[in-house]
């Protein structure tokens, strides 16, 4: 916490860009986007428009009914902005390529974003209609203040943030060195000069709208993942109910790739095109896009996998057991096998999510609290991982496992220093939006864990009546 407050602090020392969400864009009166990208030779439904969609931000909408299977929009392959944009690059794309050298792979984000600044400050720039009509300012944590940022109350989501801030400090200062011996005529943001700041805002546009798409089709026949911006497609917001999809076209007689909106279902008067941006939970949705899902069925909490907690977790439950932190030979090679112990485990290990408890965690317990080897053995990892309707070891095993998880979910709990209804409290007053953005992802974070708590209850009823009855 104090390492995030440190660099946030930084941060907020040199940012021109303040934290706040609104619609505003680069420009006051930018540029109409529609009308380019039809100039350009790309397609946008006659019903479409730009409308503002309160919390959301601006978003597309259709004036009137669009049936399923139409389509929507269409970019050509030179539209959307990517990291090489010519085959003729000239020295602003080597001092580029250099300082895009510099950033690790996981933050290809900043790759991408170091081009979009590169436009951003050239004058005349083709992609000037569009970036104009880019948000001026974002809400995603790394611009938090060091308070909004203790105000997650969530370690991993700190950590990641943190791992931003610090990049884009270091990235500034290796930035500023080796522009500083480039000439301007071959500086690629023709002699501006680049903070965090920028470098933040670029950083937040690109994580925000990029999509991961087929770039071109290769000499072989296979097509090549690039991450790029995609003008105007880019408008639409997320639900994981989706009304239109992404499809991809090969141009004729060439090697690239149209990119197209289609109606996936009929779409009614006055209605949002919906995009699904993926299956992420809310800390990559807040990370990357600065919003939180209410309900999110994706989200989840990350627990270390350790046999001290499973043992408090144990006692908690009044179910202590010794395998817990010193598991038999037999146990361990199964907790080896999971990938739970021994050199290069993974002992993150989540609660909540698509399958509600982590199949490794859920495996280990009904490993941990069986006492029969050969039982054990003869069942396959999957069978052991699965919460499926029958227990595989057994009812009582079974019910001891699922009342540990419920153990481990009120440690999770306990770990947030605020209760649901002081976060509520908190949500009705009047408060700054990255505070509100905080607080909605801690208090989801809860309401997921109760929702844990919950099915596996559920759960334990329902074998309980079972073994009742046997
Ligand atoms: C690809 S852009 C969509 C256009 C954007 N609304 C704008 O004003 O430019 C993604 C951003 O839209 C907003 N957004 C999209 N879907 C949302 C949702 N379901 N809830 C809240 N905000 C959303 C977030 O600010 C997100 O970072």
């Amino acid at each position: 916490m104090d390492f995030a407050t440190a660099s946030m602090k930084s941060m907020a020392h040199r940012r021109l860009l303040t934290c706040s969400a609104s619609s505003s864009r680069l420009v006051l009166h930018p540029p109409d986007l529609v009308q380019w990208v039809r100039r350009e030779g790309g397609f946008v439904h006659p019903k479409l428009r730009i409308a503002n969609q309160g919390s959301d931000g601006l978003g597309v909408s259709s004036l009137s009914e669009i049936p399923a299977g139409a389509d929507l929009i269409t970019l050509p392959s030179h539209i959307p902005l990517r990291l090489q944009h010519s085959d003729e690059p000239d020295e602003r794309d080597s001092v580029l390529t250099q300082l895009s050298g510099k950033i690790p792979e996981e933050l290809w984000i900043m790759r991408l974003g170091l081009r979009l600044l590169q436009e951003r400050a050239t004058v005349n720039s083709f992609w000037w209609p569009y970036i104009s009509n880019l948000p001026e300012t974002y809400s995603v944590p790394i611009f938090f203040s060091g308070e909004d940022m203790k105000n997650l109350q969530y370690i991993p989501l700190v950590y990641q943030v943190n791992k931003r801030c610090s990049f884009l400090l270091e990235f500034e200062k290796e930035v500023k060195t080796i522009l500083e011996t480039v000439e301007t005529k071959h500086h690629p943001f023709g002699g501006q000069d680049v903070n965090a700041s920028s470098l933040g805002w670029a950083m937040s546009a690109v994580s925000s709208r990029a999509f991961c798409l087929h770039g071109e089709v290769l000499s072989n026949g296979q097509k090549r993942d690039i991450h790029m911006l995609l003008p105007f497609i880019d408008m639409c917001n997320h639900s994981f109910q989706p009304n239109a999809k992404i499809v991809q076209e090969q141009e004729k007689g060439s090697s690239k790739m149209s990119v197209k909106v289609v109606a996936e279902t009929q779409i009614a008067q006055n209605s949002p095109i919906l995009l699904n941006y993926g299956c992420l939970s809310n800390d990559l949705f807040l990370l990357d896009y600065g919003f939180v899902i209410p309900s999110n069925p994706f989200d989840h909490v990350e627990l270390k996998y350790d046999g001290i907690l499973l043992d408090a977790a144990g006692i908690a439950a009044g179910l202590s057991s010794p395998s817990f932190s010193s598991p038999t030979q037999w146990q361990q090679e199964i907790l080896c096998q999971l990938n739970l112990l021994g050199d290069g485990a993974i002992t993150k290990v989540n609660l909540g999510g698509s399958g509600v408890i982590d199949g490794r965690l859920l495996a280990a317990l009904r490993v941990l609290l069986a006492s029969n080897k050969e039982i054990v053995q003869n069942l396959d990892l999957d069978t052991l991982m699965t919460l499926s309707q029958k227990a595989p070891l057994g009812i009582s095993i079974e019910i001891a496992a699922l009342r540990i998880i419920i153990a481990l979910c009120v440690v999770a709990l306990e770990h947030f220093p605020t209760k649901i209804m002081q976060d509520e409290s908190i949500l009705k007053g009047n408060i700054s939006t990255c505070m509100q953005l905080a607080v909605q992802f801690r208090m989801q974070k809860k309401l997921m864990i109760i929702d844990v708590m919950r099915k596996l209850s559920h759960r334990i009823k329902i074998l309980s009546k079972e073994k009742s009855a046997a």
